[in-house]
């Protein structure tokens, strides 16, 4: 065996060499890029141009490894020059272990500076303060649908969505022993506990079920006390020590969450984008239809569409859209200007690539 792995070997070194000579060669003209961006003090994060890179790379791809590594592996390079020119701090809903966490990395890469945050809000704050230069917020998740606090958030901001980053979420029910012996409360975020109910109705119907700040929190009281459960991702076990009783018992087996990227600066079009934006309309009957009728005419696509209860003032809800297209693309700017015109409220919370 070792005679025909050998040969074998040195290939590999010898491409490694050169993958790491190409590597080095990549990184100086970052360094470059971060020189010319310092002169004009323009932002060193250009969603943008990351989301085209990892496109063409998809596209070009000529195999064996499949797209979505290779994507991963470009946007560790990406994440990695970009550190070199300077390494972006992002703040996320903490503590370390959540999926929001998980959200950070897979949309910058692992060379970023995380700060794990107390409360969505405190995320908004960091951000908008400029503590950090993004924030990663959750949005929506596809078994429990809007996360109101994010929504309520993103009204009154003066941060902009720069991207959108969708996850799966496992969850898995994890003690320090890996058994339910002893254990009497299962901890999580109101989220999780919704998002695993059926698979705890049958199988743990008389457990109690405590609601917690987040899953990660859950992870940490569990790793404290033999008597509580925790529904946590594997990540978060690991790091707080604890053993799996069961994997996977969220009840959609599909269940994801979708992550938006707040910052201070706008992103520009790449060519496959998306845009948000939050409506009011005076209740009067066919007042919604009316309103979003210019997206129809000028051909743009609707692809979400939540409502909010206004909890002040004049409105009775709030609608929050997502359309396909960037603000500057005509079409878009067109529909945009005339909902404008006919809307009792209108924000536009940002354009940005649509997530891979
Ligand atoms: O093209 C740039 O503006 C760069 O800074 C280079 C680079 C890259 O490594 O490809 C790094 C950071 C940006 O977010 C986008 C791309």
């Amino acid at each position: 065996m070792t005679d025909k792995l050998q040969p074998l070997r040195e290939q590999i070194d010898a491409i490694d060499a050169q993958i790491l000579e190409l590597l080095s060669r990549r990184g100086k003209v970052a360094q470059e890029v971060g020189h010319v961006k310092a002169e004009t003090n323009a932002p060193v994060f250009r969603p943008e141009r990351e989301a085209q890179v990892l496109r063409k790379v998809a596209d070009n791809n000529p195999g064996p490894l499949k797209d979505q590594d290779v994507q991963t592996i470009f946007r560790e390079i990406m994440s990695s020059c970009r550190a070199l020119e300077k390494r972006v701090t992002v703040a996320y809903l903490g503590p370390t272990g959540t999926f929001s966490e998980q959200a950070v990395f897979q949309h910058f890469g692992s060379a970023v500076e995380g700060l794990p945050c107390v409360s969505i809000d405190e995320v908004f704050r960091a951000t908008e303060a400029g503590t950090a230069d993004y924030g990663v917020v959750p949005v929506e998740n596809s078994s429990e649908g809007a996360i109101n606090r994010t929504l309520d958030l993103l009204l009154g901001t003066t941060a902009i969505i720069g991207g959108e980053v969708s996850i799966p979420v496992h969850h898995s029910l994890m003690t320090r022993t890996g058994s339910m012996d002893g254990v009497t409360v299962v901890c999580a975020h109101s989220q999780a506990l919704a998002q695993c109910q059926a698979w705890l109705n049958l199988h743990h119907p008389n457990i109690e079920r405590r609601a917690v700040a987040s899953n990660a929190e859950a992870a940490v009281l569990a790793s404290q006390d033999p008597r509580i459960a925790a529904i946590a991702s594997e990540m978060a076990g690991e790091q707080y020590k604890l053993g799996v009783v069961q994997a996977h018992i969220q009840d959609d087996p599909h269940n994801r969450t979708r992550f938006a990227v707040i910052g201070r600066q706008a992103a520009g079009p790449s060519g496959t984008d998306r845009t948000s934006l939050v409506l009011a309309v005076p209740n009067t009957a066919g007042a919604v239809y009316k309103l979003l009728a210019p997206l129809a005419v000028h051909g743009v696509s609707m692809t979400r569409f939540e409502s909010r209860p206004a909890r002040i003032g004049t409105w009775e809800y709030y609608f929050y859209v997502d359309v396909e297209g960037h603000q500057q693309d005509v079409a878009v700017r067109r529909a945009l200007d005339e909902l404008k015109a006919n809307a009792a409220f209108f924000k536009i919370l940002g354009s940005y690539p649509v997530g891979l």
